[in-house]
């Protein structure tokens, strides 16, 4: 196992063209943590997760991967070390699932584009975790959104890197694979160390599976730490803006929400 690598993002502001988004995020996540972010739709958790996997660059501030600026790094030793599995991607026509999850090897390959030797074992293994080698063959655009997303995320392991950022990796799935995969990502994060920082909008999974749960709101950091802390009807409230009720998992510990309705929202 290799040492896993920590991510600090210090005082970054983001936003698009007359659109601000983030407003000073100071996060630290230790190497090997697993954390989960969550907030409302449009609160800016992907655009993070792009800053921290080096495909946005912040306004002011500054995003650090293992103590090294990603400023500083070219877009091909950044995602050596950090790989981001995208809300969506549009089915490519024509490609095979072994042909799509090589393409997590780009970062990998040489300087003249090919692949290094030992690159096939890793796209085997990337298949592997996420139980999909027996499409290896098939067209990607002839399967169903929750096989893609499958598919997806072992493109992501393909890369092969210390920090894992998924946003909503359950998207599309059903319960048993939601499970499936959170229950892989954490196997996967204590076997190789990974430090991974997930978007789930599920927050029973986030309180169940993260070992730290970082809420934003309005482009800030509003709430964090564990779960048995921070997840509370006032979270709820303020963050999600659902009115309910917390209890707990009678047998893991673990908050459960009892969401009982919406309220008012700007956004
Ligand atoms: N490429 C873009 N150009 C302009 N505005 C964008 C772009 N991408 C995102 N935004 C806007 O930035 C804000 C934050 O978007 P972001 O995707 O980070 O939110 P999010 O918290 O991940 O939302 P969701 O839960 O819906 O996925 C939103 O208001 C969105 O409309």
């Amino acid at each position: 196992m290799t040492e896993p690598l920590g991510i600090r993002v210090e005082g970054v502001h983001f936003g698009y063209p007359a659109r601000p988004v983030l407003r000073g995020v100071d996060l630290t996540v230790a190497p090997g943590q697993l954390t989960a972010l969550v907030g409302l739709n449009g609160c800016g958790k992907s655009t993070l997760l792009r800053l921290a996997a080096g495909l946005l660059r912040p306004e002011r501030g500054r995003v650090l991967l293992g103590g090294d600026d990603l400023a500083r790094l070219s877009r091909r030793a950044a995602a050596r070390r950090v790989a981001l599995l995208h809300q969506s991607s549009p089915a490519v026509p024509g490609m095979t699932v072994r042909h799509l999850v090589r393409q997590g090897r780009y970062a990998a390959r040489g300087p003249l584009g090919m692949l290094r030797e030992g690159d096939d074992p890793v796209v085997r293994r990337a298949l592997r975790d996420v139980g999909v080698e027996d499409w290896a063959e098939r067209d990607v655009d002839a399967l169903s959104g929750g096989e893609r997303q499958r598919v997806r995320l072992a493109m992501a392991l393909a890369q092969d890197t210390r920090v894992l950022l998924l946003d909503e990796p359950t998207t599309y799935l059903d319960l048993h694979h939601q499970l499936d995969v959170l229950q892989t990502v954490v196997r996967l994060r204590e076997e190789r160390g990974l430090t991974v920082v997930m978007v789930l909008h599920d927050l029973a999974h986030a309180a169940r599976f993260a070992e730290r749960i970082v809420a934003l709101r309005d482009g800030r950091v509003v709430a964090d730490g564990a779960p048995r802390q921070v997840v509370t009807p006032g979270l709820l409230a303020d963050v999600l803006r659902v009115a309910g009720r917390v209890g707990r998992d009678p047998e893991g510990g673990w908050p459960v929400c009892y969401p009982d309705h919406p309220l008012p929202t700007r956004i």
